[in-house]
């Protein structure tokens, strides 16, 4: 059996894990909000029209940080629209993603669900259709405690006191030709710069997000993020990526093998940004928010094009496997190891669309395969992360070249004492043989070791058969006189716990 090694040493530490790596994304677009968090009329909603259902498993998935309302939603949006009285707000059509908006649901819905899911708002402005004037209307109808126009209607509207939301992406995804308000790199450096600015002004413990590019195979790839932030750098904190990870072609080794290409497009935008760091002789680092990341079927997508104005269309409701779940793990482990400079990572979406959690009308809500990572991963990766520099079989992939067969990472918590391993085996054939060498903890012992794998990498989950895939604790993995030994099925995802006091 093919057989990898790892180190496990408190002294090579990474940087701590930030609680905002584990975050999501809640757009207005398919049924991500109407009949997925929010539903009057389902029998499990709540006075506030929230599905308790769904909220139950948001807490579940140990979701910390929301984005909100977009999305290629946000670059047509007008946050006014969504606040007053509920039958006074106007429906508008969503140009975005061709459907009609009702507005039923809007910023203080949000906020008041993100309150009772336990999660820190991430908001995202209009700089698309619209400007800084408006984007400073937004944050002073936020929070701004009152006394003013904008504080005192958001008083008049029910909220006495203001969100206090302290991280504003500036747009979303401008560089996209598809995008409402799409500008080159100058333009939306130059709005951004100066939107940041005033924001600032009302705030300076405010973070921001300057908008990176969309995903890493567009042509102004790096080119649009040195010139934007030569625009932005002394006036926001981060810089967005996106990423999604298509299996739709079947080159099965290659999409196990994504988690290899988020790591280079990690490397590219930090040493993009600490380029123009050097240039303008600024010491301060800006951090990396992977907002929106995971896996999406999207050549199986018809496009803008083949929606035609309905209410909360059935839009991307990809339905994951068993591989696609291996696949989020390893996104999550690649992300952990870069602690040190991605400092906000959400998965897109949460409810129905590309998500972990789907829902019926009127009906259930269950958990996807993707669903169980993440929740593992949020729940478990605490303290430092550790570098384990692996010795791995490595694997050729079409799209990618050689890869190691085993992707891996680890966390300490120094308070418990505990260690987690979290490991991937790319492998569809082999079990992997794991040896981790824990010299430093010579008393750790294997408090857990779940997997998450199955004889059919194609396994789903149904609104019938919801629990179909799950992680499952295996037995015989070992950790003796500070050496542990396991076995990586093909295809699988593991976690695994120790004790080491
Ligand atoms: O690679 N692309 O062609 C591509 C096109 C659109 C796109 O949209 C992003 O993904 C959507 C779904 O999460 C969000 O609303 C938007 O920000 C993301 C990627």
């Amino acid at each position: 059996m093919p057989t990898a090694r790892l180190t496990v040493d408190p002294g090579f530490r990474i940087g701590a894990v930030d609680r905002r790596l584990f975050g999501s994304f809640v757009e207005h677009m398919g049924r991500s909000v109407y009949t997925g968090v929010f539903e009057p009329d389902h029998p499990a909603a709540d006075e506030d029209g929230f599905r308790t259902d769904v909220l139950d498993l948001v807490r579940e998935l140990g979701v910390t940080l929301v984005r909100y309302p977009g999305g290629n939603f946000v670059s047509n949006y007008r946050w006014e629209d969504g606040v007053g009285p509920a039958d006074r707000r106007p429906t508008r059509l969503d140009l975005a993603w061709r459907s009609v908006e009702s507005n039923a649901f809007g910023l203080n819905e949000f906020m008041a669900w993100a309150a009772k899911a336990g999660i820190e708002p991430m908001m995202a402005l209009n700089l698309g259709t619209r400007g800084t004037s408006e984007a400073l209307d937004l944050l002073e109808y936020t929070n701004h405690p009152g006394g003013t126009a904008l504080s005192d209607l958001r008083r008049s509207h029910g909220v006495a006191d203001p969100h206090g939301v302290r991280l504003w992406c500036l747009g979303n995804e401008l560089d996209g030709p598809w995008q409402m308000g799409h500008k080159t790199a100058a333009e939306y450096g130059r709005l951004a710069a100066e939107t940041a600015r005033a924001m600032k002004r009302f705030d300076p413990g405010l973070e921001l997000v300057a908008c990176g590019s969309s995903n890493a195979y567009i042509d102004t790839f790096a080119s649009w993020e040195a010139t934007v932030l030569e625009h932005t750098y002394p006036f926001v904190d981060y810089v967005s990526l996106h990423a999604y990870y298509d299996p739709t072609d079947r080159d099965t080794d290659s999409f196990l093998a994504s988690a290899a290409e988020m790591d280079r497009m990690i490397d590219a935008i930090v040493s993009t940004a600490d380029h123009v760091g050097a240039k303008l002789r600024d010491r301060k680092k800006i951090k990396l928010s992977f907002d929106e990341w995971n896996v999406w079927y999207q050549s199986r997508f018809g496009g803008e094009d083949s929606l035609d104005w309905q209410p909360a269309p059935r839009l991307i409701e990809d339905v994951y496997d068993v591989t696609d779940a291996v696949v989020v793990g390893s996104l999550l482990i690649t992300l952990l190891r870069h602690a040190d400079r991605v400092g906000a990572a959400c998965q897109a979406q949460l409810a129905n669309v590309i998500a972990p959690i789907m829902t019926e009308p009127g009906g259930p809500a269950w958990r996807q395969t993707i669903f169980h990572p993440f929740a593992q991963t949020a729940r478990h990766a605490r303290g430092t992360v550790l570098r384990v520099e692996p010795d791995s079989p490595v694997i050729e992939t079409e799209r990618y070249g050689e890869v190691p067969a085993l992707w891996a990472t680890a966390t300490h918590d120094e308070e418990s004492g505990e260690i987690v391993l979290f490991a991937v085996n790319r492998d569809r054939t082999s079990p992997l043989a794991l040896t981790a060498d824990l010299r430093p903890f010579p008393r750790a012992r294997v408090v857990e070791h779940l997997v998450l794998a199955d004889d059919d990498p194609g396994a789903v989950n149904t609104a019938e058969r919801p629990d179909r895939v799950r992680p499952r604790p295996v037995d015989g993995t070992e950790a003796c006189d500070g050496a542990l030994t396991a076995q990586l099925p093909p295809v699988s995802w593991s976690m695994m716990r120790l004790a080491t006091r």
